[in-house]
């Protein structure tokens, strides 16, 4: 019934041809890969995969359909889907539209009929390549010629972090949230603990943070490379011991990099709802989800006044730190989840007692 009309080009000039789906446009994006079993909604509608082209490497997509209340963000980013096979009639109790629909509306393109378990393997040996999905009658060496040539954008947070401040009334604890692409699983925490949340620009000064009297500051997930963003990293140097702060993956990331510890880029990164972590302190494992291609180098933590304080499973890298001194922490994972387990849920509430606990 379908014919084969495009093609994912790699870099390296591999091609994988297969059935279109969502928009019919051509994209370029940096190709990475996602282990989880379900919750495709909330992981294309990510804000930190902005830039990217994600395969899923569960064989079908698409079989519970799209519904309006799990999207992470309503102006999803990303340059495109892979898949395995992609379910057309999907069946759900809260299916309102197809995948296939969501993508034509949204302008995303998408591939489908892929051997993604051996596009898997690639990424994994080459390391993250970036990829087009195009029509099939382009010439695929030309097409990866021109995908060597071109640099993906730096300015990825720029991008998706909200242009003006905004509010999300509650009656408890005043928390600015610094949007550098956030999920909006990180507000309904905050909503769900009774925060009164004041949403903030990527590029809010610390002047502009502080101004609004918060009892503590929350540092969301975004997209790209920590380094791109010196002026927030600059901010949150003069935010630390002002108040106390939580980092999630991208935010994370800028605080290990304020307090002077180093960043790099993760052959294939974690993406996906079932990654290990150990807890340092308590030495219990959660079992997260995960969506980064950058981590915290530990050996650079000897010379800053963090500690860490978790580490993955699989292969060891950064996972979370504490600052010694003041009350800040930070973890790579996703504690909100959306999609992914719970486990590490408790955090939250680790920042509200922090909140309630210092007088600064
Ligand atoms: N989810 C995130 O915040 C990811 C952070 C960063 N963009 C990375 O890929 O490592």
């Amino acid at each position: 019934m379908y014919s084969l009309d495009k093609q994912l080009v790699l870099e390296d000039g591999s091609v994988y041809k297969g059935y279109g789906i969502g928009a019919d446009i051509e994209m370029a994006g940096e190709v990475v890969f996602n282990t989880a079993m379900t919750g495709y909604q909330e992981t294309l509608s990510d804000p930190s995969y902005n830039g990217q082209i994600i395969t899923f490497t569960y064989p079908l997509i698409g079989n519970y359909g799209i519904n309006r209340d799990d999207y992470e963000t309503i102006n999803p980013s990303i340059k495109g889907i892979v898949t395995r096979e992609i379910c057309r009639k999907p069946s759900n109790f809260r299916k309102e539209f197809t995948l296939d629909e969501v993508l034509k509306d949204l302008n995303i393109p998408g591939i489908s009929g892929i051997d993604t378990r051996s596009l898997t393997k690639k990424i994994r040996e080459h390391g993250t390549i970036k990829g087009i999905i195009t029509g099939i009658e382009k010439d695929a060496q030309k097409v990866a010629e021109s995908l060597r040539k071109n640099n993906l954008p730096t300015n990825q947070i720029e991008q998706v972090s909200t242009k003006k401040a905004f509010l999300s009334s509650g009656l408890g604890k005043r928390v600015v949230l610094i949007d550098l692409g956030m999920k909006s699983g990180i507000m309904r925490e905050l909503n769900l603990r009774g925060c009164d949340i004041i949403v903030m620009p990527h590029d809010a000064s610390a002047k502009e943070i502080l101004r609004q009297k918060p009892d503590g500051i929350m540092l969301s997930n975004g997209p790209g490379d920590p380094v791109d963003v010196p002026e927030t990293i600059s901010t949150i140097k003069d935010l630390i011991g002002k108040v106390p702060i939580f980092g999630i993956c991208m935010g994370h990331q800028l605080i290990s990099l304020a307090c002077g510890a180093k960043t790099y880029k993760l052959k294939f990164g974690h993406r996906g709802a079932n990654q290990p972590v150990k807890n340092l302190i308590t030495g219990k494992v959660d079992i997260t989800a995960q969506n980064h291609g950058y981590a915290v180098d530990i050996d650079s933590l000897k010379d800053t006044d963090l500690e860490l304080t978790h580490i993955a499973v699989n292969d060891g890298t950064c996972e979370g730190v504490r600052h010694k001194k003041y009350s800040v922490f930070s973890v790579q994972y996703h504690p909100e989840a959306s999609p992914g387990p719970h486990d590490p849920n408790y955090l939250f509430d680790q920042f509200i007692e922090n909140m309630k606990k210092y007088k600064y």
